[in-house]
């Protein structure tokens, strides 16, 4: 069980059925000039995706569809002064300028799903402690395109935390972070679970698990992605 860090506010729910939102970071470190003053940070960009249905894999879209959206940002802004690269180099200009090109440059199913692209300087920050549940399994996913590694059994150590319906960070339940103990930890997921064990269907599963709990349940399998599952409001 885990962990470090200050509350975080996840994206509440969209409109009133059970939907799906994804995340992916890309980190990047530039320096700028604001009000007369130099800055530098490491700066993530966080893409955020959303649907109320998943493929036929269990994804709202592949964070693979997102590698475009990398490789701009290493090129364009990784190690610049971003007053040279952008029209508006404030955070707020920065997300509007990467949620215009995401629009414009992904594929099209990514685009249209791409709710926006977010911008926050500093390190990495993780949920308050006691807040999230970690578990170490492996896994592979079936349906996917020969060649994908994710089609390979490998494993992740995830993060399992939770939000209420306005979108506050909230404790995981002691009965979910027992199950998730005993049943998922240690695990090949494929073997432990009846689904396909993409991010968005672990989420659903845990948030499924519990008669009544936190309005949404969020998994991030690597430390730049995540994907969370609300249900729906009755
Ligand atoms: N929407 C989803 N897309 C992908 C999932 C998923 O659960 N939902 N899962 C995978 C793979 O399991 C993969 O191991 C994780 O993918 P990714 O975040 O791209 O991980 P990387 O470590 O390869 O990411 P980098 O940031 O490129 O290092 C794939 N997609």
């Amino acid at each position: 069980m885990n962990t470090s860090a200050t509350p975080t506010r996840v994206t509440p729910t969209i409109g009133v059925g059970a939907s799906w939102r994804i995340g992916k970071q890309f980190r990047f470190e530039a320096t700028r000039q604001l009000n007369g003053r130099a800055d530098g940070h490491s700066f993530t960009a966080e893409a955020v995706l959303g649907g109320l249905e998943l493929d036929p894999v269990g994804f709202v879209i592949d964070f693979g569809r997102l590698s475009a959206l990398r490789r701009h940002i290493d090129d364009r802004l990784d190690h610049q002064c971003l007053n040279d690269r952008v029209p508006d180099a404030s955070d707020e200009g920065l997300a509007a300028y990467l949620t215009d090109w995401a629009r414009t440059h992904l594929p099209d199913d990514a685009a249209e799903s791409l709710v926006d692209v977010r911008i926050r300087t500093g390190r990495r920050r993780g949920p308050a402690a006691g807040f999230a549940v970690e578990f170490e399994a492996a896994h592979h996913l079936e349906g996917l395109p020969a060649g994908h590694p994710c089609a390979r059994r490998h494993g992740h150590s995830y993060l399992v935390s939770a939000a209420d319906a306005d979108g506050c960070s909230v404790p995981v339940p002691e009965e979910l972070a027992w199950h998730i103990g005993k049943v998922l930890d240690g695990s090949v997921l494929n073997e432990s679970l009846d689904i396909n064990p993409t991010t968005e269907h672990l989420a659903r599963y845990l948030s499924n698990w519990m008669d009544r709990g936190p309005a949404t349940i969020r998994v991030s399998e690597t430390e730049s992605s995540w994907a969370q599952y609300t249900r729906s409001r009755s």
